[in-house]
C-alpha cells in the first residue's frame, strides 16, 4: 500500500506546495485539503498514513503566529487530531506548522492538554530568511531525523524564538524530544533549540524548512559542494524519506501479524 499524505491549508497558508512535493517525491503521494473541508468532514483524517501541517502567514498571523489555525483545530478537530496520534500517524509541522502544534499543545506532548511552549518573536526583532547551520540531535527519538548529518536549512521567519519554562526544557532534554538545534542560533531560541519531537518520535515540528531543500540547487552553495553533493539525495527530503520508511515498515508489520 502507498502511503497517503494529508496536507493542511487555509487563508495565509504558502508552503503547501512545497511540503506535498517533498513527500510525494519521498513515496508519499498528497492531498492538500483546506481545513475548512477538514471541519466539515473530520473522518477524512482516517484515509491519510501521514500529515503536514505547511508554513505560510495563516490568518495573517494574526493575534500570534499559528493562534487562530491552533484554535480552529482545538475546537473543531481536536478529538479526530489525536485518535491520529494514538494510530500513530506521523505528523510534520514546519514554521507555520511548528507554530500551530506548539499553541495547539500538540507539542511537546500531545496528551498533556495544555500549550507548554511557544514561538515568540526573533529576539532581533526582524524577520530572518536565510540558510543556518543545524545541529542533528543524535540520540533524539525522533523518526524525522533519524540518521541526519548536521546540515544547512533555510528559515524564514519573524516568530521562530522557542520559549519554554526550565522545567519543561529541561523535560524535553532529559526525555529525548529535542530533535534539531541551532548551531548560530539567529532567532534566540533556548537552549538552541530548533525542533523537537512528541514523546514517540512520531510528531515532529521545527522552524526551518526541509521541504525547500528538494534539490541540491536549492543550496545557494551548491555549485562549491563538489561531486557528492550533486549526486546524494538532498538532506531536506531525507526527513519525509524517514517517515515513509517508518510507514512501510508499520504497514509490512501489520500485514506480517
Ligand atoms: N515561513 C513561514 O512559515 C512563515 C513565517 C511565520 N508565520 C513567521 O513567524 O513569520
Amino acid at each position: 500500500m502507498t502511503p497517503q499524505t494529508l496536507i493542511l491549508r487555509t487563508a495565509g497558508t504558502n508552503c503547501d506546495g512545497e511540503l506535498a512535493n517533498a513527500f510525494e517525491l519521498a513515496g508519499a503521494p498528497a492531498t492538500v485539503v483546506h481545513l475548512n473541508d477538514l471541519i466539515d468532514h473530520p473522518s477524512r483524517l482516517e484515509e491519510f498514513d501521514l500529515i503536514g501541517f505547511a508554513g505560510g502567514f495563516s490568518y495573517g498571523d494574526d493575534i500570534a503566529a499559528g493562534r487562530i489555525f491552533a484554535n480552529r483545530l482545538k475546537h473543531r478537530l481536536y478529538e479526530p487530531l489525536l485518535a491520529a496520534i494514538d494510530r500513530g500517524v506521523p505528523m510534520f509541522g514546519t514554521c507555520n506548522g511548528f507554530q500551530i502544534l506548539a499553541k495547539l499543545g500538540l507539542l511537546p506532548d500531545p496528551h498533556a492538554g495544555v500549550q507548554e511552549v511557544t514561538l515568540a518573536d526573533n529576539a532581533s526583532g526582524r524577520y530572518i530568511d536565510r540558510w543556518t547551520p543545524m545541529q542533528v540531535v543524535a540520540d533524539s527519538k525522533c523518526i524525522w531525523t533519524k540518521g541526519l548529518e548536521d546540515h544547512d536549512l533555510p528559515m524564514a521567519h519573524a516568530e521562530g524564538r522557542f520559549t519554554a519554562p526550565d522545567e519543561v526544557l529541561d523535560r524535553i532534554e532529559a526525555n529525548g524530544q529535542v530533535a534539531l538545534r541551532y548551531k548560530d542560533n539567529p532567532n534566540g531560541s533556548a537552549r538552541d533549540i530548533a525542533g523537537i519531537c512528541d514523546p514517540t518520535g512520531l510528531v515532529f515540528g521545527l522552524m526551518p524548512h526541509p521541504e525547500r531543500f528538494q534539490h541540491p540547487t536549492n543550496h545557494p552553495q551548491w555549485t562549491r559542494m563538489g561531486e557528492d553533493f550533486l549526486t546524494q539525495t538532498p538532506i531536506g527530503l531525507q526527513y519525509f524519506h524517514n517517515a515513509v520508511v517508518y510507514v512501510k515498515d508499520k504497514q509490512a508489520a501489520a500485514v506480517g501479524g
